[in-house]
């Protein structure tokens, strides 16, 4: 903390100053003619994290999400700028770095495919040469709180996904890393499962003081989970603030999907609420995500022959479509490159 009460301001635990990753890709221009070009995926990014916090790092696919991670793990090594993790540069030093933190993909696994889960635990006892009595220990307490007890002899290859990924979450928490970079944890999981992923998440993070950067798709991810959040387009930071602001700032969205009794013309509904889409006696309704629907669900019910009705979140997508598109309320940090 420093004299003003900032924590991690003078000693944040993930810190980035003008971050920059240039790809050099040759593209075929036409029969045996290549042209070599310059992608630049990171465009001088600056942000810090402090230790204990956890925050969701969203942006649309190709904005540099992933090629920021693979910097932070030490995999890719920055083209300019200066990165430190633990006061460790990724990319010098990643082996050492490799004891203090713990990666989720939640499109690879890095469970051994064939072998029953513990096996894998073991091999990472192993690998990371954790003292036995902590390997122990954080096994017992981790598999009880995934609920993998029943698992652990079942060759992995055969978990349902969502079994999968709390496997690979307690493989990447054995060594007791202080920073969790998690990518898509709960993709394809149904709702128990995000559930339980997310309980853990928050569970770990207040109890551990873990630092975490999330990278998802799911805006509840983030809601659920998240008091600051960083949205990066076309490598750049352009947001970094709370998730309340970048609601505001995109006037986001909820949806109200309403089944009638029978097919009706579009419902009358107060603006700004508005019927989006009719399909037989389905109607879909947009409203401001800052409003809640109560107002609008007694009208409906008041007026029209309500059978059932279900409220959708905004996602991901849309919050940030408006957000790049309207005045941010958030600490905007920087201008999407054109
Ligand atoms: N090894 C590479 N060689 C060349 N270009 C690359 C390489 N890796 C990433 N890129 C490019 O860099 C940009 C950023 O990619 P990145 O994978 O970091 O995006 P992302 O935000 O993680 O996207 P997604 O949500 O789709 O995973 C994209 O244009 C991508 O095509």
């Amino acid at each position: 903390m420093d004299t003003n009460g900032r924590v991690g301001a003078v000693d944040p635990f993930i810190e980035l100053d003008g971050v920059e990753k240039v790809f050099e890709v040759r593209r075929k221009t036409g029969f045996m003619r290549r042209e070599r070009h310059r992608v630049r995926a990171v465009d001088s990014i600056s942000f810090a994290v402090a230790r204990g916090e956890m925050v969701g790092y969203i942006g649309p696919n190709g904005a540099g999400k992933s090629t920021t991670i693979k910097m932070l793990t030490g995999i890719l090594t920055p083209s300019a700028g200066r990165l430190r993790v633990a006061g460790i540069e990724p990319s010098r030093e990643r082996t050492r770095l490799a004891h203090r933190i713990g990666v989720v993909f939640g499109q690879r696994t890095t469970l051994w495919w064939d072998l029953p889960l513990i096996d894998s635990y073991r091999l990472m006892h192993r690998m990371y040469r954790i003292p036995d009595a902590r390997y122990r220990e954080n096994l017992d307490r981790l598999v009880e709180l995934l609920e993998l007890g029943s698992l652990l002899d079942v060759p992995v290859r055969q978990l349902s996904l969502g079994q999968r990924m709390r496997g690979d979450i307690v493989a990447a928490l054995l060594h007791d890393p202080e920073v969790l970079y998690l990518d898509e944890p709960t993709i394809g999981l149904d709702v128990v499962s995000k559930a339980k992923v997310r309980e853990f998440l928050r569970q770990l993070n207040a109890e551990r003081a873990t630092t975490v950067l999330l990278t998802t798709h799911d805006l509840q991810d983030i809601e659920q989970l998240c008091s600051r959040v960083m949205v990066i387009d076309h490598g750049r930071l352009v947001y970094d603030g709370a998730l309340a602001g970048l609601h505001e700032s995109g006037e986001s969205e909820r949806t109200l999907v309403v089944d009638l009794a029978r097919e009706l013309p579009p419902i009358d509904a107060p603006p700004p609420a508005r019927v989006v889409r009719v399909e037989g006696p389905r109607q879909w309704l947009a409203f401001p995500a800052s409003e809640s629907a109560a107002g609008l669900v007694a009208r409906i019910a008041a007026e029209y022959p309500l059978v059932d009705l279900s409220v959708r979140e905004p996602d991901i997508e849309a919050v940030i479509a408006k957000m790049l598109h309207g005045d941010s309320h958030g600490k905007e940090v920087g201008r999407p490159v054109p």
